[in-house]
């Protein structure tokens, strides 16, 4: 593993400014990210997680903090040069139909990027490239002549993925790219995304709400609550010894891996309304819907803390 980190996000935040008021989206969230691994971002609708991805992207600005792609600071960039930067830093979105032009043939969406990025000398290359790239995501080379309104969604998906990967990127941010498909088709896709790692030495942020489909991917997870870092750790840590009660509520929340075909699950959803981001509560912002909160907990707010190499939790409890 190489020292320097390939993405490097240190304090960032990101506010809307609505009819007068302030959003806070994401505030102060620090994460490395290296070649081959994955940080996964979960956290219920409205935490903040695609904001994240976005401003790590710099497809929106930061309003505090920093992200680094190989050592460079994306803020510091010019334009030209972060648009020969995208290349290596791309985003496949939970909906690819909405992404790719139904007028265009799978193989002209994906020839489109190469040409944007002027990757391919000739037409003969460039078609090499998609070929090839549509092989590697497990599509037939008949699928070049499709449009999108021909395809499944497991296969739109795979489109979206190809079109990415085509320019052979260091960085994917995967904005809940299974979410949208059915569970049998989830397993299969996440399945490729994690060889097409593996082979590619791609550093990914995962974002999705699911907590086990976070898990199988998974380095290290960042789980968020109304755009703060509530838990930070490496996976294993955070699935053998989850400390902040929300990541707990979020963990009973979902199903998991079955580990057997007739294995029963309690389902527990997880308590109370998200606040208002505009008003979050004093104290803890969690403290309204925590099983075990206190009064510290309505009182002052946590500063997120190390409880073991690694893993850092807010919460005054843990
Ligand atoms: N362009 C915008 N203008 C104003 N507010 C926004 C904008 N984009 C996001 N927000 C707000 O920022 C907060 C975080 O939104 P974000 O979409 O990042 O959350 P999320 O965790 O990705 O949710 P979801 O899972 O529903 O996509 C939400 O309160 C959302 O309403």
């Amino acid at each position: 593993m190489s020292i320097e980190p390939l993405v490097k996000a240190t304090e960032v935040s990101k506010r809307f400014h609505v009819q007068g008021k302030v959003l806070r989206a994401v505030e102060r969230v620090s994460f490395e990210l290296h070649p081959g691994k994955t940080l996964g971002v979960v956290g219920e609708s409205g935490s903040g997680k695609s904001t994240l991805g976005r401003v790590v992207l710099k497809l929106l600005e930061a309003d505090g903090g920093s992200v680094t792609f190989e050592g460079t600071d994306l803020s510091k960039v010019p334009r030209k040069t972060l648009r020969q930067m995208r290349r290596h830093m791309q985003m496949v979105f939970q909906d690819p139909m909405a992404s790719l032009n139904p007028r265009m043939t799978v193989f002209d969406a994906i020839e489109d990027g190469l040409k944007i990025h002027g990757i391919g000398k000739s037409a003969a290359e460039r078609r090499m490239r998609v070929e090839e790239v549509l092989e590697r995501v497990g599509l037939p080379r008949s699928a070049g002549v499709a449009y999108p309104h021909e395809l499944s969604g497991g296969q739109l998906q795979r489109v979206g993925i190809a079109r990415a990967l085509a320019l052979r990127p260091k960085f994917v941010v995967l904005d809940e790219p299974v979410s949208a498909l059915d569970v049998s088709i989830q397993a299969q896709v996440i399945q490729l995304l994690r060889e097409l790692r593996d082979e590619m030495q791609l550093a990914y942020m995962f974002i999705s709400h699911n907590l086990a489909v976070v898990e199988y991917l998974s380095d290290e997870v960042l789980v968020l609550y109304l755009g703060e870092v509530v838990e930070q750790a490496p996976v294993e840590e955070l699935f053998a010894k989850p400390s902040h009660p929300y990541t707990q509520a979020l963990m009973r929340s979902v199903l998991k891996v079955p580990t057997s075909p007739d294995e029963v699950q309690d389902l527990t959803p997880i308590s109370g309304e998200i606040p208002s981001p505009f008003a979050p509560p004093p104290g803890c912002p969690f403290h309204p819907r925590c099983p075990v909160a206190q009064e510290v907990c309505r009182q002052k707010k946590p500063e997120i803390r190390e409880i073991s190499p690694g893993h850092r939790v807010s919460c005054h409890l843990a």
